[in-house]
């Protein structure tokens, strides 16, 4: 049967990008999905305002909600100090799988931790399993109604603390609405909205960056 668009991403990838050049892998991808096929990676002008929090935040963990590809993953890890580190949840295994290959191709597979499954089931056991404290970054990219749920459940189980840095996803385009009136009238949230575009099209789409002040 035919190969799957992450399949036909991961070639392209393994064509056009060097080995160990994460730079050059996201190029790769960006140029696949402007001049071959749409696929819902953050993309390159999302990717920059991405690249600038990240760099503002210097974090030490950060959590990825939605790995797809690996493509923001990628984006996030080459900015990242030595120890540094980010933990991606993808729960379609095929993707994971893509994703996994992507990373390695980069050559930052020590500072990424893939895991398997749905938000839901994980976050409660983030602290355990893997002995974060509180995540510095997270950022928002899985399905659009389980960002409002899944904040309060990164809330709840005391992995956001004062001065975490939430960025979420597509706030326009497919859109949140819950979550963005959650964050823009809480009094324990400083957010502030990032106009760009949805990843490789002209349509309106941004990111959300929540700053969490403590109780
Ligand atoms: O749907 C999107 N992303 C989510 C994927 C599934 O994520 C599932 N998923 C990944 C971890 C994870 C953990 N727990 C539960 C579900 C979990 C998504 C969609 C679009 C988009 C925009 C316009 C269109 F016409 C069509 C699509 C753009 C984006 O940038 C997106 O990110
Ligand atoms: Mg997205």
């Amino acid at each position: 049967t035919r190969t799957s668009r992450p399949q036909r991403i991961l070639k392209a990838v393994q064509r056009k990008a060097t080995v160990g050049d994460p730079q050059s892998v996201i190029t790769a991808i960006d140029h696949f999905c402007r001049h071959r096929e749409w696929a819902m990676n953050v993309g390159d002008e999302k990717g920059s305002i991405l690249d600038s929090v990240v760099s503002e935040v210097s974090p030490v963990t950060v959590l990825e909600l939605g790995t797809y590809c690996g493509y923001s993953t990628v984006r996030i890890a080459r900015l990242l100090p030595p120890g540094a580190c980010v933990i991606t949840l993808e729960f379609n295994p095929d993707y994971a799988a893509i994703a996994r290959q992507v990373i390695k191709w980069s050559g930052l597979e020590d500072k990424v931790q893939l895991v398997e499954g749905a938000s839901g089931d994980w976050i409660p056991w983030m602290k355990e399993h893997f002995g974060v404290q509180a995540f510095d970054l997270v950022f928002l990219d899985h399905w659009k109604e389980r960002y409002l749920p899944d904040t309060k459940l990164l809330e709840e189980c005391g992995l956001i603390q004062k001065g975490t840095v939430l960025l979420a996803d597509n706030v326009i385009c497919p859109g949140t609405p819950d979550y963005l009136e959650y964050v823009r009238n809480s009094p324990r949230y400083n957010s502030h909205y990032y106009r760009s575009h949805l990843e490789y099209t002209k349509a309106e789409d941004g990111l959300e960056k929540s700053v969490f002040l403590g109780y």
